[in-house]
């Protein structure tokens, strides 16, 4: 087919005269073409024609719309199950500036192997056009960006991840600036082949163009490989541009702690993919009086204000949650989120009345259809749905969703977060003693690796600020760049740092702390620690909390437990040494001298505890 006869590509059908956009959605047309050309709205009438078709399809299954209203569940090739880190790329023109912690190729190259890769990718499928907006559209300076996909799972994920729709067109206007983000499942049809539910290819990648703040995905349809907006632009594109223009962009959940006497704390917390981030953002505080809102419960950008305080935005518009271990007791505002309706489910298993079940949640279902499409008992061996499966669900129908999470002035932060997942060493919250010593913890947070990602599940990395995966540039860059925003910033002001860890273990695995909405003891230490009206105890790594300082009124926990959850053993954390020697080195010469020294004080302070 020439481009001259691609229905849908002549700029009458395109709902935008920006030249630069025409201009690239004819490229990639000519490059890729596909049958036809569609620009994507947002609008009601295009999501029912979407589900009705990928119903027909086989892609998704409508559920049961008396339990699960205008919700859909779609299962994907086993092959394509979480994000491929050994596939992702950061093709900055030098190698030096992707860093060591990202894969890279030259640019030039890797453009001339994905054109390729692309030539005639979209044959007999439609290509969508989704111009979108990531945090509110009312910012002074909105961060727009538009997807071109072969998949439209992608265009009805992103209309519920992203704001889409004709405002986002209007803000586009004739020439403003947008990240260009193109997607292709790369797996083209030729005349009379069949298609299958979930079209992807064995050879992905997902590649990030920093300097050029262009984004190219190949051969997965799942997650953050495919709904750009998330991962790509939101934390891997936007921290190159945060670096460059002096604000943050973070993998951190935002969420809001109300005190007894009505006061406001802001929270920003950073853990890596599945350690909590969804379950904590969205907390139903056990102790009395106090309560929570969310903002936000995977990314954060954040920048100062006038006040010299540093202000919070979600750039998301849904929530795209891990769903086993999800249920009415450990997290029911999920739970009320995704069944208020018009969700997606991947890899979750259906119930014989057309609902969705997972490990984890109540009930206790005697037949499912598992995430393969295989039937499933209490007795099968594998799991009913993957360990990754998600739900994908407007935050608008959060019913703890804070009033001003859409406000684009963002929210002041009081404080900051970091945790993984450690059954040993790392206690329950430790106080950072400074701005540097908080970046010196989040600089050495380490996890056991989950099923978010691929790899082996339970090794420990070391994984900064849980953006391990998400840097578009130089660790050691980001490691100074946050550094220097403390310089530069007065620090009274800024938010103090905590380390935290729900995951510690007994001697007999089980864990040491009931986390969850109890967690919200943690919390509420943390403000009075910021309120100076709580003691801590002063150790090698920091100032620990003591069962005396915490709440634990009405905790069905031992006194040992608390203790243990509590401890700091000296010999653990000589063990952690090597290992974060380890890890610096791999970062390399532009490790920050700030953080050398913090490293320097801490071997000191424990060799004097011996
Ligand atoms: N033991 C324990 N498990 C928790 C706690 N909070 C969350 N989890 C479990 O951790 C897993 C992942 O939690 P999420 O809140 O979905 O993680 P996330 O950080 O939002 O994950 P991503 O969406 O991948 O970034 C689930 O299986 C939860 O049940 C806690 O306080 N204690
Ligand atoms: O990006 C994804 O696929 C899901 C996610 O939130 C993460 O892994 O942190
Ligand atoms: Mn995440």
């Amino acid at each position: 087919m020439t481009s001259a006869t691609i229905p849908g590509l002549d700029p009458d059908s395109a709902p935008t005269s920006h030249t630069e956009l025409l201009a690239w959605v004819r490229e990639i047309a000519e490059l890729t073409q596909p049958d036809r050309v569609e620009w994507s709205d947002g609008s009601d009438a295009e999501w029912d024609r979407l589900t009705t078709e990928l119903v027909a399809a086989g892609t998704l299954t409508k559920l049961n719309e008396d339990k699960a209203p205008n919700s859909f569940l779609a299962n994907s090739d086993p092959a394509d199950v979480a994000r491929v880190e050994s596939r992702t790329y950061i093709c900055s023109k030098r190698e030096v500036d992707a860093g060591p912690t990202n894969n890279w190729v030259d640019p030039t190259e890797m453009r001339a192997t994905m054109t390729d890769l692309y030539r005639g990718s979209m044959r007999g499928r439609t290509m969508y056009v989704i111009p979108f907006c990531m945090g509110p559209l009312g910012s002074d300076d909105p961060k727009l960006g538009v997807e071109i996909t072969d998949s439209a799972y992608v265009v009805l994920s992103m209309r519920v991840m992203t704001r889409v729709g004709p405002e986002v067109v209007a803000a586009l206007g004739e020439d403003r600036f947008f990240v260009k983000a193109l997607h292709s499942l790369g797996a083209p049809l030729e005349s009379g082949q069949d298609d299958v539910p979930w079209p992807c290819n064995p050879d992905k990648y997902i590649t990030h163009f920093p300097e050029d703040r262009e984004i190219w995905s190949f051969g997965s349809g799942y997650g953050g490989n495919a709904l750009l907006g998330k991962k790509c632009y939101s934390l891997r594109i936007a921290s190159a541009m945060a670096h460059d223009e002096g604000w943050l962009a973070e993998h951190m959940l935002i969420l809001k702690l109300i005190s007894p006497e009505e006061k406001a704390y802001y929270i920003a917390a950073a853990f890596p993919s599945a350690c909590g981030k969804t379950n904590l953002a969205m907390i139903q505080p056990t102790i009395p009086g106090w309560r929570a809102e969310t903002l936000g419960d995977d990314i954060a950008w954040m920048r100062f204000g006038d006040d010299g305080r540093l202000y919070a935005v979600n750039p998301e518009f849904g929530f795209f949650g891990v769903a086993p271990g999800t249920n009415y007791s450990s997290n029911p505002n999920a739970m009320k989120t995704m069944e208020a309706g018009n969700t997606i489910y991947t890899n979750v298993a259906r119930t014989d009345d057309n609902n969705v079940w997972w490990e984890g949640l109540e009930g206790d279902p005697q037949h499912l259809i598992d995430w393969r499409g295989n039937d499933w008992t209490p007795d099968s061996d594998t799991p009913a749905a993957h360990p990754n499966s998600r739900y994908c669900t407007p935050m608008s129908q959060c019913p703890i969703m804070a009033p001003e999470w859409d406000d684009p002035k963002g929210v002041p932060i009081s404080a900051i977060l970091f945790g993984g997942r450690r059954k040993t060493t790392v206690p329950l919250v430790t106080e950072a003693r400074s701005w540097q010593h908080g970046v010196f913890m989040g600089a050495t947070v380490g996890s056991e690796q989950t099923a978010a990602a691929e790899g082996t599940v339970g090794t420990i990395r070391r994984d900064p600020m849980a953006m391990l995966p998400f840097l578009g540039y130089n660790v050691g860059d980001y490691l100074n760049h946050w550094i220097d925003l403390g310089k530069n910033a007065d620090e009274s002001k800024l938010p103090k740092v905590f380390y935290v860890n729900w995951f510690r273990r007994g001697a007999d695995k089980r864990f040491l702390w009931p986390g969850f909405g109890e967690n919200s003891r943690v919390l509420k230490w943390i403000v009075e620690r910021i309120e100076g009206k709580t003691g801590g105890i002063d150790t090698p790594v920091g100032i620990v909390a003591t069962p005396e300082s915490l709440d634990l009124e009405g905790l069905d926990v031992s006194e040992a437990d608390v203790a243990e959850a509590l401890a700091v053993n000296t010999d653990e954390w000589l063990n952690e040494i090597p290992s974060i020697e380890e890890w610096f080195d791999f970062v390399g010469e532009k490790l920050p001298t700030g953080i050398k020294d913090e490293f320097d004080s801490l071997k000191q302070r424990l060799n004097a505890d011996k």
